[in-house]
């Protein structure tokens, strides 16, 4: 069952972060969202992590009314925000944790899935940027959540790290068939790992684009030249640029 948005506003005082989206996101979805500083994606992406509630309009999951977080659905920001004082095994297991039991095995199987075996009880200063990402990436997966919600998760990796983190994150999706709603402001990562792209314009926040990637599985980086590429990313910029 989806995730639908019904006509759905968010108003900060005078600012209408959000006017009228209407949105409905199939299940195993990768839906990225582009759009400029401002233009409500991170707006969006807390109404639908339950972090916050429309001025007007309806969210649902799965035909059930979006009112709260829930452990259906995990968020994943720029900053690893990992506890220092924490070994690598106890970060991931932190969420567990605070439901109230720990399934170590499934920890111990997420750290093997994420590539980050045999630095269990590194503390985080002691990893790179990468491998940071990668434990905040592993403990949200070990919630089992349907939903993951990637607010710029990469933004702040070199492009280097980055580009194997996309391809580590579609992998992975691949294995886990969770939707993924994945905020971006870069365009090339964007289109080369979403199915589907929304693209927002600010001042009310709305939707510009909403359109299917038209681009074969497996991705690669060798199909940013491709001309079905090219002519969503000359679309997108016209919309960026407007
Ligand atoms: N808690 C808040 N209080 C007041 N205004 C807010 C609040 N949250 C967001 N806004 C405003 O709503 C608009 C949309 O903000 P939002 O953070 O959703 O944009 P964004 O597209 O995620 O931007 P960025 O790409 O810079 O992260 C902005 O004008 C912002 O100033």
């Amino acid at each position: 069952m989806p995730i639908t948005l019904t006509r759905v506003t968010r108003d900060f005082a005078s600012i209408r972060a959000l006017d009228d989206i209407n949105l409905t996101i199939e299940d195993g979805t990768f839906l990225t969202i582009l759009g400029a500083s401002g233009c409500g994606k991170s707006t969006l992406l807390n109404l639908i992590a339950g972090l916050d509630a429309p001025s007007s309009g309806r969210l649902a999951i799965d035909g059930v009314p979006i009112a709260k977080p829930g452990p259906d659905r995990v968020v994943v920001f720029q900053q690893p925000g990992l506890y220092p004082w924490l070994t690598l095994r106890d970060n991931i297991a932190f969420g567990q944790r605070m439901r109230g039991s720990i399934d170590w095995p499934r920890i111990d199987e997420v750290i093997g899935i994420m590539g980050l075996g045999g630095f269990e009880s590194h503390r985080p200063y002691e990893l790179s940027g990468g491998m940071q990402q990668r434990a905040a990436l592993a403990r949200a997966l070990v919630m089992n959540p349907k939903v993951l919600l990637m607010d710029e998760p990469f933004a702040a990796l070199d492009a280097q790290t980055r580009h194997r983190m996309q391809a580590f994150l579609l992998e992975l999706w691949d294995k886990i068939g969770a939707t993924i709603i994945f905020i971006t402001h870069d365009i090339d990562e964007a289109i080369i790992l979403g199915d589907r792209l929304v693209v927002m314009q600010a001042r009310p926040g709305r939707i510009a684009i909403d359109q299917p990637i038209p681009l074969a599985r497996p991705r690669s980086w060798d199909m940013t030249l491709e001309p079905d590429f090219l002519h969503l990313k000359r679309r997108v910029m016209s919309v960026l640029a407007a």
